[in-house]
């Protein structure tokens, strides 16, 4: 019997531009089903770049091309025959600012499932509250669920985009610097949050911070001028890199 396959996503021989400009190279890297992977390099490298390729977030940019595959449960993700909201819904994302609309907590939660035509106001209200706890939100919003989201911490509105992300039940979650405009301890709670959701759906975070990668990830790819360099467990890139630029890197001598 062939082994069972723990591959979410796959990048093969992934090039991407940005019209003559070619940003990301020969990429070759697989996520793991129900893990934490970190992308670090220095800034300019490509890890925005990237992720946002993981769910076509990139086709919005006029003249951009990928060349190579990219694959979700071995189906490639660029076939014209996706569906790329469907996609989406698979693959979610959260931003580096937090993003809630200017519209209630509960609406901002709910949005998701109304895009993809749910209707049912019980389901909605109980996938809501699920949503909402699984962020670790509930307790601090159970009673302002009808005040505007952007009356909430950054910390507050971050974890809300994550239960926003989380309501359509996405398979995979990515992460572009998530707690980059926080403060420690909001930083902190998110960094718990990602070590419980692992559970339940393969991470993909980007990070300036290698100690938050070393906290979080499981995995971690060093990138670096559009080349993935390295990519190991968190553990061994950080204490036994094999490349001379990922050693670089993480001892502080550039970046
Ligand atoms: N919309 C765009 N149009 C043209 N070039 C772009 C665009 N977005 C990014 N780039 C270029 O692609 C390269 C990779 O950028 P990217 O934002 O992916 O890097 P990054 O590693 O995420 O950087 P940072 O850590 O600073 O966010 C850079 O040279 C950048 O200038």
């Amino acid at each position: 019997m062939p082994a069972p396959n723990n591959i979410k996503m796959e990048a093969r021989k992934l090039d991407f531009y940005y019209s003559d400009f070619k940003a990301l190279m020969d990429i070759n890297l697989e996520f793991q089903k129900f893990q934490v992977t970190a992308l670090i390099g220095p800034s300019g490298c490509g890890k925005s770049t990237f992720i946002r390729c993981l769910n076509r977030m990139n086709d919005l940019i006029p003249g951009t091309r990928l060349e190579g595959s990219l694959t979700l449960d071995n189906e490639d993700i660029y076939d014209p025959k996706v569906d790329v909201v469907d996609l989406r819904r698979k693959v979610g994302m959260v931003f580096q600012k937090p993003n809630p609309f200017p519209k209630t907590v509960f609406e901002n939660v709910a949005y998701g499932l109304k895009v993809n035509g749910i209707t049912d106001k019980s389901f909605i209200a109980e996938r809501v509250e699920t949503s909402l706890r699984g962020a670790a939100l509930w307790d601090e919003v159970k009673d302002r669920l009808h005040d505007n989201a952007l009356g909430l911490s950054g910390g507050q509105q971050q974890r809300l985009c994550i239960a926003r992300a989380m309501a359509v039940e996405p398979e995979v979650l990515l992460m572009d610097e998530p707690a980059s405009a926080l403060d420690p301890i909001a930083t902190q709670k998110i960094e718990e949050l990602i070590f419980e959701l692992k559970k339940n759906y393969t991470i993909i975070i980007v990070t300036h911070s290698m100690q938050q990668a070393a906290r979080v990830s499981d995995m971690t790819a060093f990138f670096y001028m559009g080349k993935l360099i390295e990519v190991d467990r968190t553990e061994t890139l950080f204490t036994r890199p094999r490349n001379k630029q990922t050693e670089d890197y993480i001892t502080g001598r550039f970046g």
